[in-house]
């Protein structure tokens, strides 16, 4: 649906090239809520403003369900844009004009007769829950109301792609929670493809079928959310996975690890399927020689799906340990242990 092949954009920063996006290729499947994370700067606006051709890549091909953009004439450009509806952290909404106005607004600018208008408009802010609001301005609005605005703006002329900017970083943990859930409807209920970039992992934990983890231009790290959470191999997708599930033992239990001497084995396992929460770990303990004292524990959901962590302790022979673990690793269920004895 939207591809970018080995992508990058070069600025002049005074005379000095600036490579806000480093070869960068990637894949948006038809129906997919992509995120795109990174910190400030790593370049997402850049990557996500080429897929509407506010700007253009310095080297690369990107396509929109196979036409490479790089190649069309301005025209097609036009039609292609048609396509692809946009959301913005500040909403970008018009204030003199009211909610109605605001969201027929993309419809008036390419002559759409007025009784299809306000057709189209009725049922978007139904679809959007503003049906009440209609004659209202933004002033009078809530964040969360406002951006219900700009995605029925972006709906309005029936899009397959949308893009969203940072689209919730303005608004509170609940409204947030509400946006994401509505932008989960908009691709059910209208099938759209979702490109969203965004500085918070728990937006991409939430909505997003996969992401992609930009540094300084570069994707550094992609794949299915299962995939990055299991098992993330750079620094920088760790921390930012970090800030929505805590792994790390707390400081109080590794205290009270380290008071009570060395040579203790304690593993970390990691679940990610439905049968996290299992009692593998009481069965490990029936089956072998060993006890099994669970120290620290997060499960949370991914897409529906139980995921989480359990740091545990194993107590009992060298080879009835290594029996036990050996246990842990065969099950489906757990996709990591590592021991640290200490
Ligand atoms: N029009 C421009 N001219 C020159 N440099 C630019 C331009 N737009 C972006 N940059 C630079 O490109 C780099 C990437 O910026 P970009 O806005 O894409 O990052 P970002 O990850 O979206 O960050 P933020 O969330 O802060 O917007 C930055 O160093 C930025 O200063």
């Amino acid at each position: 649906m939207i591809e970018f092949r080995d992508v990058s954009k070069v600025y002049d920063h005074n005379g000095n090239e600036l490579r806000a996006v480093d070869h960068v290729t990637l894949k948006v499947d038809k129906g997919e809520i992509f995120g795109v994370i990174g910190f400030s700067g790593a370049g997402k606006s850049t990557l996500v403003r080429m897929v509407n051709q506010l700007e253009k890549p310095t080297e690369g091909n990107i396509l929109v369900e196979g036409e490479d953009l790089t190649k069309l004439s301005k025209p097609e450009v036009r039609r292609v844009r048609k396509r692809i509806g946009m959301i913005f952290q500040h909403f970008n909404l018009l204030e003199s004009k009211t909610v109605r106005h605001n969201v027929g607004f993309p419809l008036a600018l390419v002559g759409t007769p007025k009784r299809v208008i306000q057709k189209r408009v009725t049922e978007i802010l139904e679809f959007v829950g503003l049906e009440d609001k209609a004659d209202q301005y933004p002033e009078e609005l809530s964040g969360g109301q406002k951006q219900r605005v700009g995605i029925a703006r972006a709906l309005a002329t029936s899009p397959d792609i949308l893009l969203c900017d940072e689209a919730t970083s303005a608004l509170d943990p609940e409204t947030t929670k509400s946006i994401l859930q509505l932008l989960k409807r908009v691709r059910d209920e209208y099938n759209l493809t979702i490109l969203m970039i965004t500085h918070e992992m728990n937006v991409i934990k939430e909505v997003c079928d996969k992401v992609a983890v930009m540094e300084k231009g570069a994707v550094i790290e992609q794949g299915t959310i299962f995939e990055l959470f299991s098992n993330p191999q750079h620094q920088t997708t760790q921390n930012f996975i970090r800030s929505v599930i805590e792994s790390d033992i707390p400081a109080s239990i590794l205290r009270g690890i380290e008071k009570r001497g060395a040579g203790r084995h304690i593993y970390r396992v990691t679940f990610v399927n439905e049968t996290a929460g299992e009692p593998i770990l009481s069965q490990v303990s029936k089956r072998f020689d060993v006890d099994v004292n669970v120290l620290f524990g997060q499960i949370t959901e991914l897409q529906g799906i139980p995921f989480g962590h359990l740091v545990v302790e194993i107590q009992g022979e060298d080879k009835e340990i290594v029996k036990a673990i050996d246990h842990i690793q065969s099950a489906v269920t757990v996709q990591e242990v590592y021991s640290h004895a200490g």
